[in-house]
């Protein structure tokens, strides 16, 4: 199963807190992860392996989106910072959309991330 993660520079450090937490899951053989460019080499530093697209501002959300449209993703995790500006906003909004086009479980925050993950185990 494909899962991608994604997180805005505000939300990376909740980010990498939580794959570690959720270690166990990520890491196992069945789950393979891509993620958008920085948040992907901070969790590839931390050990994950991952697949890293563009960064989100180059594009890497849009790379992500195509991925759910193609049903390659999943599930996409992304921590969204609900208080920055990003220049890539249309990227973002075509992401959110195209899960919801395809019925691909969407977390925003890292609470339902848990939950979706819980539902993995
Ligand atoms: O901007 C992002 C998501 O919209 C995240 O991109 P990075 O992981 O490259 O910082």
């Amino acid at each position: 199963m494909e899962i991608a993660i994604i997180a805005h520079d505000a939300k990376k450090r909740e980010m990498l807190d939580f794959i570690k937490k959720n270690r166990a899951i990520l890491s196992s053989e069945k789950i393979h992860l891509i993620a958008t460019g920085t948040t992907g080499s901070m969790a590839q530093e931390e050990g994950f392996n991952v697949q890293r697209m563009l960064s989100g501002p180059l594009g890497g959300d849009a790379q992500i989106a195509a991925r759910v449209a193609e049903e390659k993703t999943q599930m996409v995790l992304f921590f969204k910072d609900p208080l920055g500006k990003h220049p890539h906003e249309p990227d973002i909004n075509m992401l959110l959309r195209v899960c919801d086009v395809h019925n691909v479980p969407l977390a925003t925050n890292e609470a339902s991330a848990q939950l979706l993950l819980n539902n993995l185990k």
